[in-house]
């Protein structure tokens, strides 16, 4: 890439981050919008609504970190609890500079949609810290961690609230947060948070388990093409916990992937790329490009030939300025909200086959759970037990929601929405709430 083209991304990144407020706004209102459709779809009154449609608690917190330079910065956080009829509630945390409150209020509702899906005994939840730990040594981050902590104690824990991880945070966060949280109850709580590293009490399986899903995912769907996906060429975006194990397993299946990108551009060839050696290079942050010059922006790689794109990095990444491009016949969201709903529209007009989000990229809450209920029980499964019921769980909830698209009608974005949040009508009406 040119240094001009470069200095276009940097300016073009710098327009979105300005945006970014309301960005977050019309995820949480187009959020809203499909909830409603499909509590009306499944014939619930207004009421039920009335209490799904924003999270029950929000916790908007200010953490103080002393940095490495001596000075003290001040960071924003927020946790959001959208629904406790079921059970605690659960959602991994955020470390990215584009946090705002609308875009973790809509990840806490797509939360509670992914563990109705799963029949997980949760309601949704989500944390973001606005920061950039790209830019913060492993001490910053450490304080950072600890301090988000001390301020959401209160309305977290093993039986409240258990968070994991999501962008840019991994298990040596989750690990300085469980012992943060441990040292404030003054027992050891590993059931507190998952993602943890498997001395910790991690479960095996827990770091691909979310690239796992989205793999099944997309091998199922491609069958109701009537195609296999070892015939398929894969393009992948993001090269984080998700994109990178995504492509791993790919590579170990035999499936060719073209193309792989990160927050610096992509990597295209129509040949196969070499992943082992993608997988070597690639640093703590997801990020592969800087070792090559051959690097096109992401808005163009997302053009590229394939048969199957796996976005695997933010929001809003397919919208209505590329949708029509796109040259995939299979979609599978790995990210949570990779797809505006302008996009969808054009996708489905053209026939893309969209498998959404809440049901592909489940299988990371899904293993979390595996882990919470192997904490609880001081009884820890082996690698094979965890990947095979994962298996089973994602098959099952692929065929529920492909059966209810083709019962309703409607494609799979409204029928995952229906099925996952029934439950929570469901429960909230025993509770005699609504
Ligand atoms: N980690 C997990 O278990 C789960 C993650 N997800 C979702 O999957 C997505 C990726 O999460 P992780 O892999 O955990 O994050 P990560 O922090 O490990 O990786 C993010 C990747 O996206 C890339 N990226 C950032 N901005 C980009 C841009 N503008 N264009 C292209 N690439 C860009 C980064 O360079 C990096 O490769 C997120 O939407 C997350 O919410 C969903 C379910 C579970
Ligand atoms: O593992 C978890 O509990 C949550 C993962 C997550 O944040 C997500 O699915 O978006």
């Amino acid at each position: 890439m040119s240094a001009s083209d470069q200095q276009v991304l940097v300016n073009k990144r710098l327009l979105q981050g300005a945006n970014m407020p309301a960005a977050g706004a019309k995820i949480l209102e187009h959020t809203q919008e499909a909830v409603h459709q499909a509590l009306r779809k499944l014939g619930y009154p207004d009421e039920v609504y009335e209490l799904l449609k924003e999270p029950i608690r929000v916790l908007t917190v200010r953490i103080p970190v002393k940095m490495d330079d001596g000075h003290v910065e001040v960071f924003t956080g927020y946790r959001a609890q959208h629904n406790d009829a079921i059970g605690p509630t659960k959602g991994g945390i955020r470390f990215h500079p584009d946090v705002t409150l609308e875009e973790v209020k809509a990840l806490s509702i797509w939360m509670s949609l992914k563990c109705g899906i799963f029949n997980l005994p949760y309601g949704g939840a989500k944390g973001g810290i606005v920061c950039d730990p790209r830019k913060m040594s492993l001490g910053e981050q450490e304080r950072l961690a600890r301090g988000y902590v001390r301020a959401v104690s209160q309305i977290v824990g093993p039986t409240k609230d258990i968070p994991a991880p999501d962008v840019y945070t991994n298990a040596q966060i989750m690990a300085w947060m469980y012992d943060e949280y441990s040292r404030i109850r003054e027992y050891d709580s590993p059931g507190f948070i998952t993602g943890k590293p498997v001395v910790l009490g991690g479960s095996k399986g827990r770091e691909r388990a979310t690239a796992l899903g989205v793999c099944i995912a997309a091998r199922e769907a491609v069958r109701q093409l009537g195609r296999e996906l070892k015939d398929c060429r894969v393009l992948i975006q993001g090269f984080g916990n998700v994109g990178s194990n995504v492509a791993s397993i790919l590579h170990d299946m035999g499936v060719k992937v073209v193309g792989v990108s990160d927050a610096g551009g992509g990597l295209y060839d129509e040949r196969g790329l070499d992943i082992p050696r993608l997988l070597e290079q690639r640093d703590s942050f997801g990020m592969v490009t800087p070792h090559f010059r051959d690097v096109m922006p992401n808005e163009q790689f997302l053009l590229q030939p394939c048969d199957v794109l796996i976005p695997a990095a933010l929001e809003n990444q397919i919208t209505a300025d590329n949708a029509e491009q796109i040259q995939a016949s299979v979609l599978v969201e790995a990210a949570n909200g990779p797809t505006t709903p302008e996009a969808d529209t054009i996708l489905e007009r053209r026939g893309v086959l969209v498998v959404p989000d809440v049901l592909a990229n489940a299988g990371g809450v899904t293993v979390s759970y595996f882990e919470w209920v192997q904490n609880l029980q001081g009884w820890y499964w082996t690698e094979e037990e965890v990947n095979r019921r994962l298996e089973a769980w994602m098959v099952q909830s692929l065929q529920t929601i492909f059966h209810t698209a083709k019962t309703y009608h409607v494609g799979l974005r409204l029928a995952a929405y229906m099925v996952g949040i029934r439950p929570f009508a469901e429960a909230m009406r025993w509770r005699g709430w609504v």
